[in-house]
């Protein structure tokens, strides 16, 4: 990208990277108030690329299960509770706020006409996970389906984290996920049920990111947990799959990794499909793996990001910003080359 800005002149391209200074300049020069709101602006091929959010697998699918979703208050979470309860699924749903687990619950239960159980839970703190799981047993049994959503993140850099910023994050994210994987593993295991665990993780977890540093590490270490287990614990009947998603605009993600919302223009640029991912959408990929029509899928780590890792990832994928009329000249140069 440098070569060709230096050949055609950063003016006339309207690249990522040259819009990038100003939007910082813009970002930072209007103070600490939130600025969001922004349309969610789509690129033209998303027209190619509606998204079906409706639950997309035979009613009923869930009858009789007991799901049990971290987090399953807000966002994703809330978005795999309504699906996997639409299906048939009896859900439990935890997480620290209980107003909120609440109000969802109800939300749901009252349009798919089956219970959704709230529970609060801190899963930093193994005695609330137990506490927890044991009401879940308690109220409804073991459940057949386990999803570690909870997480916590901001963006930061690193210089600026104190050992306690970190510890918030991994203790959310990676420890959370043992305390609830190993308690509610071991007494599916003592009690010879299987179930479909699913852990949702993001498309940074294999890359490592700058400004997210302990998101990233806490979240490789939960696709480390996951994977051990695929091998040590199909004996017993268990399952683990993980979700790594791209950018799904919901508030709890959105409002501490793209405070000014200035941001999200640049995040679709780089998404071939040319749009944000949408809750629906996850939902129905989780419901696929927590069901039976995936018995056979163990150990599966499924991008849902739009194309973006690819895109980021790919050394001259940038050179889809070049005109027709640049490339013309480009390549009589290249042709013009002779030896070496
Ligand atoms: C270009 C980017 C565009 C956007 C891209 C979008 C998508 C791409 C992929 C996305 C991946 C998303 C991954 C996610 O996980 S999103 C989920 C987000 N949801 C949440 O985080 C919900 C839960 N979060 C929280 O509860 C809080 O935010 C929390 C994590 C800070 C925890 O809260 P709490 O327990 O109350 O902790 P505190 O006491 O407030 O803080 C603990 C510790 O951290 C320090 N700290 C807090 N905020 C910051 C900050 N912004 N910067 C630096 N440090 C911070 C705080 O000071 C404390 O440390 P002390 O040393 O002071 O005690
Ligand atoms: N949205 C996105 O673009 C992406 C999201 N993800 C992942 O998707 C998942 C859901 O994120 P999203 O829905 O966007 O964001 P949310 O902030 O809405 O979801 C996070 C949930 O975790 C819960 N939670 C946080 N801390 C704890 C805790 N200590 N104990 C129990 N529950 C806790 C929160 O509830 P409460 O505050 O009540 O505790 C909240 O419901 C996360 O794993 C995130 O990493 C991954 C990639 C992209």
């Amino acid at each position: 990208v440098k070569i060709i800005i230096r050949i055609f002149d950063a003016e006339s391209l309207s690249t990522s990277n040259a819009l990038f200074t100003p939007c910082l300049l813009q970002l930072f020069g209007n103070g600490t108030a939130v600025l969001r709101k922004s349309d969610d602006d789509r690129a033209p091929q998303a027209r190619f690329f509606p998204p079906l959010q409706e639950p997309m697998l035979l009613p009923g699918t869930f009858k009789n299960k007991v799901a049990f979703i971290t987090g399953g208050g807000t966002g994703l979470g809330k978005g795999m509770t309504f699906t996997l309860s639409s299906l048939g699924a009896e859900c439990v749903i935890a997480s620290r706020n209980l107003d909120v687990l609440k109000a969802t619950a109800e939300e749901i239960s009252s349009q798919t006409g089956n219970k959704v159980h709230p529970v609060q839970c801190n899963v930093r703190d193994p005695d609330s996970v137990k506490a927890t799981v044991d009401q879940m047993v308690n109220d409804v049994g073991l459940p057949d389906v386990v999803i570690n959503n909870a997480a916590g993140n901001f963006i930061s850099p690193s210089e600026r984290l104190s050992a306690n910023a970190w510890k918030a994050i991994t203790d959310t994210v990676l420890n959370g996920t043992a305390y609830i994987t190993l308690d509610i593993g071991k007494r599916l295991i003592a009690a010879q049920k299987g179930a479909a665990f699913l852990c949702i993780t993001t498309i940074y977890a294999d890359s490592g990111s700058g400004f997210v540093m302990p998101s990233a590490s806490a979240k490789a270490g939960v696709e480390a947990l996951c994977k051990s287990l695929v091998a040590e614990w199909g004996r017993y009947g268990l399952r683990f799959n993980i979700i790594q998603p791209g950018p799904i605009k919901t508030k709890g993600a959105f409002s501490r990794l793209d405070p000014t919302g200035k941001f999200e223009k640049l995040m679709i640029e780089r998404i071939p499909v040319g749009r944000l991912g949408t809750v629906g959408e996850i939902a129905n990929l989780a419901a696929y793996l927590c069901s039976d029509y995936a018995s056979w899928v163990s150990g599966a780590t499924i991008k849902i990001d739009g194309g973006e890792y690819s895109f980021m990832a790919g050394e001259f994928n940038s050179l889809s910003l070049v005109t027709k009329e640049q490339w013309d000249v480009m390549e009589a140069i290249i042709r013009q080359t002779k030896g070496s």
